[in-house]
């Protein structure tokens, strides 16, 4: 751990009445790009360029609240996740801060909290290993001897305590992934990452694939996630499923958040700041998917 941003929080506190408590996460100015070969160069004068994917983003999940971000395919979504997991390909340049319970933390902290604090639900419901059963795979490995021994009866126990309170069936422990259906899958993939008792969830697009009752069911147990004091980092592309959930909804275009806003503020066009914000109310289904109007071009 670097830094410790409690007197910070404190301090701002004090100016502006906010309660001290530091936010979950904080993200501050992350910007995150590609070392590669400049594609538009000719191959014969190839060289290296830096081509950004994140740039200056900032966001903040307190504890007790569901974050949406919302974004277009592509956008570099998946991206942000891998950053907050402190997972980088090594041809990335990446600059900015990264706060977790007001520490501020490097990409080797954040892998080292991968478990102990932060849990991802990943974007492929394929990181499901296919020969092994469920409940093998949720309460994971747990070590040789007696130690070993008692820590998969923990594990155990709470495996089934996690399932009976999030509606899975107790025999979906002895299938294998392939038996599941897309819902029962998404739902196991939460397991995996509740086993660890996070206080933080990122959870990457986790409803593709749903439909929309399904859906809707498993962003429910993000949000029962989220009220039992957990916080949430949703990533999606999907506004409308995202406003069923989430308390507050970060905007997200060509690789910074545009917009951070009460989810009640997509309740009318006037409410929100930012052209692509409005641009994105239009586009909804219900609000007849008019065209991307002041949307496209503006940053
Ligand atoms: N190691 C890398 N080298 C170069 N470019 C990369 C690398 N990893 C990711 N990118 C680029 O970053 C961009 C964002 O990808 P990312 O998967 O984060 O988007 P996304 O918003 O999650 O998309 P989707 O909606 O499909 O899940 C892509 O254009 C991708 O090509
Ligand atoms: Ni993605």
């Amino acid at each position: 751990m670097t830094d410790h941003a409690s007197e910070a929080a404190a301090r701002d506190a004090a100016q502006t009445g906010a309660s001290p408590v530091c936010p979950l996460l904080r993200v501050e100015h992350l910007s995150i790009g590609f070392k590669m070969y400049d594609p538009a160069a000719p191959y014969f004068r190839a060289r290296k360029v830096e081509v950004p994917v994140i740039r200056d983003l900032a966001l903040t999940v307190r504890a007790g609240e569901l974050l949406a971000v919302v974004g277009a395919s592509g956008s570099g979504k998946t991206l942000l996740a891998d950053a907050l997991l402190g997972r980088f390909e090594p041809n990335a340049r990446v600059a900015g801060d990264i706060w977790f319970e007001g520490w501020r933390c490097d990409a080797a902290e954040l892998a080292r909290l991968r478990g102990r604090g932060i849990s991802l639900v990943p974007q492929g419901v394929d990181s499901l290993d296919p020969l092994m059963r469920v409940g093998e795979q949720v309460v994971g490995a747990c070590g040789r001897g007696r130690a070993g021994r008692e820590r998969r009866r923990a594990r155990t126990a709470r495996m089934r305590e996690l399932f009976d309170a999030y509606g899975l069936a107790a025999e979906v422990e002895r299938m294998y992934p392939y038996e599941l259906s897309g819902g029962m899958a998404r739902r196991v993939l939460l397991m995996c990452a509740l086993m660890d008792e996070p206080r933080l969830i990122v959870a990457d697009e986790p409803t593709p694939g749903l439909d929309m009752d399904l859906a809707v069911h498993a962003l429910r147990d993000l949000r029962a996630f989220a009220d039992a004091g957990g916080g949430v980092l949703l990533i999606t592309h999907d506004l409308e499923l995202a406003l069923r959930v989430a308390d507050r909804v970060a905007v997200f275009r060509a690789g910074t958040v545009v917009e951070e806003t009460a989810s009640a503020n997509f309740a009318a066009p006037e409410l929100l700041a930012h052209p692509f914000s409005r641009a994105l109310w239009h586009a909804m289904p219900e609000h007849d998917f008019a065209a991307a109007r002041g949307g496209e071009g503006e940053r």
